[in-house]
């Protein structure tokens, strides 16, 4: 199932306190950026990215799409204040009735499956989202007390990409400018308006780089990744 991706990239990265975008930050030696992208650019099922910048920004993106010869980014638009409106402009670029995934391009260990899966769902169903279940007991907690342990079993923590089809989306996003809603996910659009969204379960791994801690994650997942690599290689021969 062929799809298309808005890739957001335009964030400031203030948790991660680099003094820059965490999208120019590197990780085994390739900004991140570059490795979402690639994750993409890889996909056959992938037929276009719109990539999400600050605009400041702009030679920069322009020089990785050429250096890595990533083909498929028909638009590079300014970003937002906020992620949602960063969305709403990459969405606007691209037009039918088809599936778009929305991802985060802080997030680029996203596997080929779990992205073949929500785009499956999302032409199903029409709107799909990846997540995992909670590990961890969560409690709303006010002025640092107790106020309530939340019932485990039913909590996912939310991923990306999220897959819909293209109107609805759309539709969705307008509505929410419409209302003055703010939305941390564009799931939360569709709900808002009254859509199912389905949930397809995907993997501990697909991480939002998010602050410093992550990056030591990530270089390490990579280490792993590349070690793996290495063995199947020898394997080989
Ligand atoms: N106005 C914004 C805010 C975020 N993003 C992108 O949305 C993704 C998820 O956002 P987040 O992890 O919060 O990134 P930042 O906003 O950069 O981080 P922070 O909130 O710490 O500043 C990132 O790839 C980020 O670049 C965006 O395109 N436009
Ligand atoms: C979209 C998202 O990655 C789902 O978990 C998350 O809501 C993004 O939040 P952020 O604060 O914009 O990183």
């Amino acid at each position: 199932m062929n799809y298309d991706v808005v890739i957001l990239a335009a964030g400031k990265g203030k948790r991660m306190g680099a003094g820059k975008n965490k999208m120019l930050l590197e990780v085994a030696g390739i900004p991140i950026i570059l490795h979402t992208l690639l994750a993409f650019e890889s996909d056959k099922a992938c037929s276009r990215i719109v990539l999400v910048i600050n605009e400041s920004e702009r030679d920069i993106f322009s020089s990785f799409l050429s250096h890595f010869n990533i083909t498929k980014v028909v638009k590079m638009v300014q970003g937002g204040t906020e992620r949602q409106d960063s969305v709403y402009q990459g969405l606007k670029v691209l037009s039918g009735e088809g599936i778009v995934l929305i991802h985060d391009g802080a997030r680029p260990f996203v596997k080929k499956e779990s992205i073949a899966r929500v785009t499956e769902t999302a032409r199903d169903e029409g709107a799909a989202i990846l997540a995992v279940p909670v590990k961890d007991t969560i409690k709303k907690v006010l002025d640092h007390k107790v106020q309530e342990t939340v019932e485990r079993s039913d909590l996912w923590a939310v991923q990306t990409p999220q897959a819909f089809r293209l109107p609805l989306i759309l539709a969705a996003h307008r509505t929410g400018l419409q209302r003055g809603l703010q939305a941390t996910d564009d799931a939360s659009l569709m709900e808002q308006t009254g859509q199912t969204v389905a949930v397809v379960e995907g993997d501990y791994q697909n991480i939002k780089i998010t602050t410093p801690e992550d990056m030591l994650i990530a270089e390490q997942f990579m280490r792993n990744k590349k070690g793996s690599v290495q063995n199947e290689n020898r394997a080989r021969i």
